[in-house]
């Protein structure tokens, strides 16, 4: 059965910027998160916490948390790796912390530089604190479908990740796609492992576009009760550890779709196209959005009537 609501997670600001080449100030990240939430966005990744050594654009963690308004009943979200990514971030009141391991022995290294079950040591007392301090804990799976090292990921090793995450406190996963090698019965092929250890309410779904299959592994999920859906306005994004991937769905596409299916997200289209025409023409590129470009020729014709 369809679920009757849904949740964007809002990942522009983090995922979607991080691995920009050009600087984007701190000031047009946080105007870039004040126009998602005036669309309705109710849950975002603000930035993370890592190096600022290996991800150099989100050296700016503290500031954009420090500047953001925030608006009671949203839940901010920050990335964080290890203790010294979660002692940072406390100091800047996020509602979530997410944690981020990989299905893939390969990536794990390349991304965090150490092994799953390393990973695993590093993020227990990151969960136990988060927890204890009255946060919610979200925790990524990269590649459950696929891997730049390793190629097709069997379920079985997201079973073995999800698990993991669930024993030492998870509250929520999310089944990404990080190189958007995934179609949508091996998507929910990677979502029935992950159901082993969390309920369908605990998991959200995070697709890159790729191959072009993120919209239909993002319908995929929610053939299976999936309501939380991991995106980024205007397409934006991508890992720099996962060469040659591209952003993630884009969320105006998703809610285009949803919002065509019945299925209320809560968030107003044309205030969310506003935000991603903002941060794509800083960026000086059109929106990878085809919602969004379709939408905005539409005004522009409408506007020469
Ligand atoms: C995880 C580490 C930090 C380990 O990096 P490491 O080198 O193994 O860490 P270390 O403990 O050996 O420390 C080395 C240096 O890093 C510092 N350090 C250590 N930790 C931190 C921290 N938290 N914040 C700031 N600095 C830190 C530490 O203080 C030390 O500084 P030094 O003494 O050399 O000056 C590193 O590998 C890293 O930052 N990796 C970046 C990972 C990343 O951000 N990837 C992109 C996000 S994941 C993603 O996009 C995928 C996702 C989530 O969207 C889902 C999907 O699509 O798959």
């Amino acid at each position: 059965m369809l679920p009757s609501k849904a949740q964007i997670i809002e990942l522009g600001p983090r995922d979607g910027l991080q691995n920009e080449k050009q600087t984007v100030p701190t000031e047009i990240k946080v105007d870039l998160i004040h126009r998602l939430v005036d669309a309705g966005v109710t849950k975002l990744e603000t930035t993370s916490f890592v190096s600022p050594k290996w991800v150099p654009q989100m050296g700016d963690n503290t500031e954009v948390m420090n500047a953001i308004q925030r608006k009671p009943g949203v839940v901010y979200s920050v990335l964080v790796p290890n203790m010294k990514g979660y002692e940072a971030a406390v100091l800047t009141k996020p509602d979530e912390v997410t944690v981020f391991g990989a299905a893939s022995e390969a990536f794990s290294q390349k991304n965090i530089n150490c092994s799953i079950a390393e990973s695993i040591e590093r993020f227990a007392p990151v969960v136990e604190a988060a927890l204890a301090a009255g946060m919610k804990v979200r925790a990524a799976m990269s590649c459950t479908v696929g891997c730049p090292y390793e190629g097709e990921i069997a379920p079985e090793r997201v079973d073995y990740l999800a698990g993991l995450l669930k024993n030492i406190g998870v509250q929520q996963v999310a089944v990404a796609d990080t190189i958007g090698v995934g179609t949508p019965l091996k998507v929910q092929r990677a979502i029935e492992a992950t159901l082993k250890h969390f309920s369908v309410d605990q998991i959200s779904g995070h697709f890159h576009d790729t191959y072009g299959q993120a919209l239909a592994n993002t319908l995929a999920a929610v053939q299976m009760g999936v309501w939380q859906h991991e995106t980024s306005v205007a397409g934006l994004g991508g890992c720099p550890y996962a060469k040659g991937a591209t952003g993630n769905v884009a969320t105006e596409d998703v809610v285009y779709m949803l919002h065509g299916m019945g299925i209320d997200t809560g968030i107003d289209l044309d205030k969310l196209i506003d935000a991603g025409q903002m941060i794509s023409d800083f960026l000086n590129r059109p929106s990878g959005s085809r919602v969004a470009r379709a939408l905005l020729t539409k005004r522009a014709s409408a506007a020469c009537a």
